[in-house]
Formats: C-alpha cells, sequence, structure tokens
C-alpha cells in the first residue's frame, strides 16, 4: 500500500481523529494496569506510539466517498525483536471479556439456537448431505462465511454497534458495553467496500470464471439468508426488552450493524491461543476470537512474503503486543502475515490480491487454487456421487467432493484443484508421479470415458490427457485474457478481479503444459474443440515453451537470444524439440 494524499479529506479526517482516541483509549487502560499489578516489569506496556503512526492509504482512491483505510508505518527504524505496541488485555473484545459475556447468555445462546434449528430444518430437506451443523460446531466453518465462534462474536458486535449508534436509549449490559467500547467502535472504517460483501454487480461480473466467483455468491447469499432466516427476530426481540417502553427497535439500522459487523470480524478477527488466554473469569470453553483494537489496523501479507515484518504475541492476563520480526526501516510499512491462505482466500476474506512489489503482479503459490470444470460435454449429473465412490482405490474410503477442494465452484458440478508450482515441475518431470488432485482429475476423466449408461457424451478419441486438457481450456475460455492496459488502467475491487483472473489464467497455463507434457498430448488436436493443444511457439510475450509469463523473470537464450525461457527445464526442452536446428548466434 501507498500512502495517499487523495479520498475525502473530511471523511479522512474524521477516522484519523477517531484512531486518536482510540490511542487514548489503549493508553488509560495500559497505565491502569500498570499501576493495579506489578508484572509491568517483566512486560511493560509500550505507551506512547511514538515509533509507528497510522496513515491514510491509497485503497480506496477509485471511490472518492470510500471509507478512507489507514496502514501503520515506521515512524524510525526499529529493530529485529522490538516491541511496537502493547495492548492490555481490558480493551480486547471477545465474548470472554467481562462486559459482554452476559450477553452471551441472555440473548447470543437463543440467535445461535435459532440459527442451528434452521440449518437443521434445511438439512433435512436434502437429507444426501451431512447435518451442516457437525461439522460447524466442531469449530469448522465448512464453507461458511464465520465459524461457530466468530459468528457469535459477530452477533455481539451487532449489538454493540447498533447500540452505539442509538446511543443512550440502551440501558444494562450492552450500555456499558458500547460506552467501554465506543472509542474502538468509532475507529472502525464506516463501511467496507472493497469487501466481497459490498461488490458490484458489475464488479462481481469481473470476476466470472475465477475460482472465487462462485464463492463469492455463496457467502453472499449466505449472510442475508442467516439475517433473514435467524438473526432478525432474536436481536431485534432482545434489544426490544432493553429499550425504554416508548422506543421501537430501529431494524434498517439494525441490519446495516450486523452487516458491518460481519465484515469487521471477517476481515480484522484476530484469534487468540485458548491456553493463553488468561483473563480471570475465562473458563476452558470460552472462545478465543478477538478484536484487538490498533492491531487490527495492521495490513496484511502472504504468510512468506518477505514483506511481513511483525507478529502478535499474547501475554495472558497482561497485553497483547506485536513484535517486529525483523529489522524494520523508517517509513516502511508495518505487515503482519494474514497466514497461510490462497490468493483467493485474501479475495473473498480481504477484497485483495497480494502482488509482488516488483512487478506488481499476483504471487503465485502451491496454495492458490483454480477449478477446472468439465467442457459442456461432460456434465456432472444428479446421483453422480456414487460414481465418484467407486474412483477410489479405498473402497472404504469415500470420495468427496471436500477432498478435491474448499471452494466448490458450483453446486453440482465436478472439479479439482490445482496448486503448487512445484507440484508442477514434478508432473513434467515424471511420467508417474501424479498429485492427489491430478490423480483425481484423471480418475474423473477415465470413468467419463468408461461410463456407459449415457449420463456423458464423450467424444472420441478417448483418451484421460486431453479431456483434462479441455477442462482447462473450457475455464480459460470462460476468462478473457488480460493486458498490463487493462491492469494499469484499472482500480480498487476492479483491479482485485483482475489480477484474480490474472493469476488463475497463469496457473491454468502452466498446468496445460504440464499436464501435455505429462500425457504426450503436444500438437494433438482436442477432439471437443478442434484446436491443436500447446502450439510450441504461440504467444508474444511469456516462456517460448510453457508460456508462463510473470512466475518469474524470463532469460533468454544465450545463443541467439531470440527466445525466452521460464528456466533451465524448459530450454533444455526447446533444445531438442528442435531449436537446436533453429539457433543461430547472435554475432553470425
Ligand atoms: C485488518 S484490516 C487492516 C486495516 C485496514 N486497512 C483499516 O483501515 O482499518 C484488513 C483490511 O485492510 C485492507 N488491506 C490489508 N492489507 C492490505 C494490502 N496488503 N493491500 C490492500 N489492502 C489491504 C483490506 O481491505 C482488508 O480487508
Amino acid at each position: 500500500m501507498t500512502v495517499s494524499s487523495s479520498g475525502n479529506s473530511s471523511l479522512v479526517e474524521e477516522r484519523r481523529r477517531a484512531i486518536e482516541r482510540c490511542i487514548d483509549w489503549v493508553e488509560t487502560y495500559g497505565r491502569q494496569r500498570m499501576e493495579e499489578d506489578g508484572s509491568h516489569h517483566d512486560y511493560p506496556h509500550v505507551l506512547k506510539l511514538d515509533r509507528i503512526e497510522f496513515v491514510t492509504t491509497t485503497s480506496s482512491d477509485s471511490d472518492k466517498n470510500a471509507a478512507p483505510m489507514v496502514g501503520l508505518f515506521a515512524k524510525e527504524s526499529i529493530r529485529k525483536g522490538d516491541t511496537l505496541v502493547t495492548i492490555p488485555e481490558a480493551c480486547v473484545l471477545s465474548e470472554s471479556h467481562p462486559l459482554l459475556m452476559d450477553l452471551a447468555r441472555v440473548c447470543i445462546d437463543s440467535a445461535m439456537k435459532a440459527f442451528r434449528d434452521n440449518l437443521t430444518t434445511q438439512w433435512k430437506q436434502k437429507s444426501n448431505t451431512r447435518n451442516p451443523w457437525n461439522s460447524f460446531a466442531n469449530e469448522q466453518s465448512q464453507g461458511r462465511v464465520l465459524c461457530l465462534d466468530e459468528l457469535r462474536l459477530a452477533l455481539q458486535l451487532t449489538l454493540l454497534v447498533y447500540a452505539h449508534r442509538v446511543k443512550a436509549s440502551i440501558g444494562g449490559t450492552l450500555g456499558d458495553a458500547a460506552t467501554h467500547f465506543k472509542s474502538y467502535l468509532e475507529a472502525l472504517p464506516p463501511s467496507y467496500e472493497s469487501l466481497i460483501f459490498n461488490w458490484t454487480d458489475e464488479e462481481m461480473e469481473l470476476l466470472k470464471g475465477t475460482a472465487c466467483h462462485a464463492v463469492a455468491l455463496r457467502l453472499r447469499r449466505e449472510v442475508e439468508e442467516n439475517w433473514e432466516q435467524s438473526f432478525a427476530s432474536v436481536l431485534e426481540e432482545y434489544l426490544q426488552q432493553q429499550l425504554q417502553p416508548n422506543d421501537k427497535v430501529d431494524s434498517t439500522l439494525l441490519k446495516e450493524s450486523y452487516f458491518h459487523a460481519i465484515c469487521s470480524i471477517y476481515s480484522r478477527m484476530h484469534s487468540l491461543d485458548a491456553a493463553n488466554f488468561a483473563s480471570t473469569t475465562v473458563t476452558a470453553e470460552t472462545n478465543t476470537r478477538t478484536l484487538c483494537p490498533l492491531l487490527d489496523m495492521l495490513n496484511g501479507d502472504k504468510e512468506y512474503s518477505p514483506r511481513c515484518n511483525v507478529h502478535v504475541l499474547h501475554y495472558p492476563g497482561i497485553h497483547v503486543a506485536v513484535q517486529a520480526t525483523r529489522d524494520i526501516a523508517k517509513g516502511d510499512e508495518v505487515i503482519f502475515s494474514y497466514g497461510q491462505i490462497s490468493s483467493q482466500v485474501f479475495v473473498t476474506k480481504f477484497g485483495f490480491v497480494p502482488v509482488a512489489s516488483t512487478t506488481g503482479k499476483p504471487l503465485i503459490d502451491g496454495l492458490d487454487v483454480v477449478h477446472v470444470v468439465p467442457p459442456p460435454k461432460l456434465v456432472w449429473e444428479e446421483g453422480d456421487e456414487r460414481r465418484w465412490k467407486s474412483l477410489t482405490s479405498d473402497k472404504n474410503k469415500v470420495l468427496e467432493r471436500r477432498h478435491l477442494t474448499e471452494f466448490p465452484p458450483e453446486d453440482g458440478t465436478p472439479f479439482a484443484f490445482m496448486g503448487s508450482p512445484i507440484d508442477m515441475a514434478k508432473v513434467r518431470g515424471s511420467e508417474s508421479w501424479r498429485p492427489v488432485y491430478l490423480n483425481n482429475l484423471h480418475l474423473y476423466a477415465l470413468f467419463s470415458l468408461s461410463n456407459d449408461d449415457g449420463a456423458e457424451v464423450v467424444v472420441e478419441p478417448f483418451e484421460p490427457g486431453s479431456i483434462i486438457l479441455d477442462m482447462i481450456d473450457y475455464r480459460l475460455d470462460q476468462m478473457p485474457t488480460i493486458d498490463d492496459d487493462l491492469v494499469s488502467n484499472a482500480s480498487g475491487n476492479k483491479k482485485t478481479a483482475i489480477l484474480c483472473r490474472m493469476l488463475e489464467r497463469e496457473i491454468l497455463t502452466m498446468w496445460r503444459h504440464a499436464i501435455a507434457k505429462q500425457y504426450e498430448c503436444y500438437g494433438e488436436t482436442s477432439p471437443t474443440t478442434g484446436k491443436k493443444y500447446l502450439p510450441l511457439r504461440g504467444q508474444k510475450e511469456g516462456c517460448a515453451v510453457c508460456q508462463t509469463a510473470f512466475s518469474g523473470p524470463l532469460k533468454s537464450c544465450t545463443r541467439c537470444k531470440a527466445v525466452f525461457y521460464c528456466g533451465r527445464g524448459c530450454q533444455k526442452e526447446d533444445w531438442k524439440a528442435g531449436h537446436k536446428e533453429a539457433c543461430k548466434p547472435v554475432s553470425s
């Protein structure tokens, strides 16, 4: 992120002042802790933010009315191991916070019961799936927007945000908690334009064809449904009890508060280790999902990105600390790792794609998933679960869609996920080695060939490699190509969608080559599309062999300097395939 002077200046100013008030509030509680307990010698509270500053960034420059976003920057050089800031536990918003514990009992439990009853009712109508509540109750979100404890925290935050907005008219626990967290609530962005729940139809359209698209649609639908089917009535009833007899709950404001809370939790929540959470009132079962003021203003990147320079430590019963994991130069942004997640999760969770700072192109790693769906001639039909079962070598193990990917692209569509550039290199190098997801694709292709009940129509030749390549081509056809101009002219969510598509095209292109190599389909003509697989020099830019463009800097043939490759492997391959004869030294 870069520092910006653009955006709506009054909104920027408002948020800046709110963040300053939040800093004062955190300092007050830090000081109080130092006065009250003796532990401060070992774990001193880092009071003044004299080493870092909050600066408005350009993330919202596409829309001048968009909420101003901030990032943390080093005001002076910081040494590895230094503590940058500490957040006293009293300021950490969690279900186990003493001011919020009652709320769980009197309202959140019943809201969650309504949610569970609805899930179970829906499940009974679709008997072929397992009851989604079971996995959900085991702390797994199973493709849902939020897992159980996160959802509970989101509901609490909804009530706090609502109480804060209607001010003094709410009494009791909720009033006290909203007053305590007032400075924090005000420092949150007023809206979340970049989050997938708030993308416009036009922005969503650009995402079409990528692995994120169907996921995003599902998440957006789920948030709406949860509200309509489970939470609205319970929260409204609870609030009605808290208000003065003549006050009415404002349903529109309540729904807005819910959506704001969902976005806050989804993009800013921080998990603290259950065993370590040692506030005096906490029991072993208490969840540790938290919102940590100021700490949640840290922008992030992929786990192993060299830009990440801090981590978070929890000192139970004392505070949460941000510590430098490397030296940070004056003026550098302070960046936290958002964890081992794929670029597609970055898009659906945080609304941006991590990019390499040198090229501005997406960073690819083994986690990035791409879905491969069969061309229309190989359709998935009702009842195909039975056939998937028959594909596993272990007859006791049922091969399910969830074994293939975390992201079903569309309900009822077969798919596979493909990641890891390392796997791609291995597939190209060895006829016999296939990662499990490619094996599943292979099995799917074989299965399509062998089925004789007429569910699918497969044209000749019956060859799994060509079917897999057709699946890849089908996906590529759904995502139009992207040129650099398109990327540089786009901003905000449009840019995010374009980068996401660019990333998936790149991965598919690499895999296309690896698979054509393994199945020896070079130069073959696709039975379904009539196009040739992998023309050796089909593209102007990118590696002459595999055509990948941005996974690394391209190197030219040292002899003729006319042909470019991504690495030694492709160069050797091309040499054998005919470049040896064509190559003329530059000087001759
Ligand atoms: C935990 S918050 C970070 C603080 C946030 N910038 C703010 O103003 O409060 C996460 C959100 O910040 C933005 N963000 C974080 N890291 C980013 C990055 N490297 N590039 C672009 N946006 C980023 C995304 O909108 C994301 O959803």
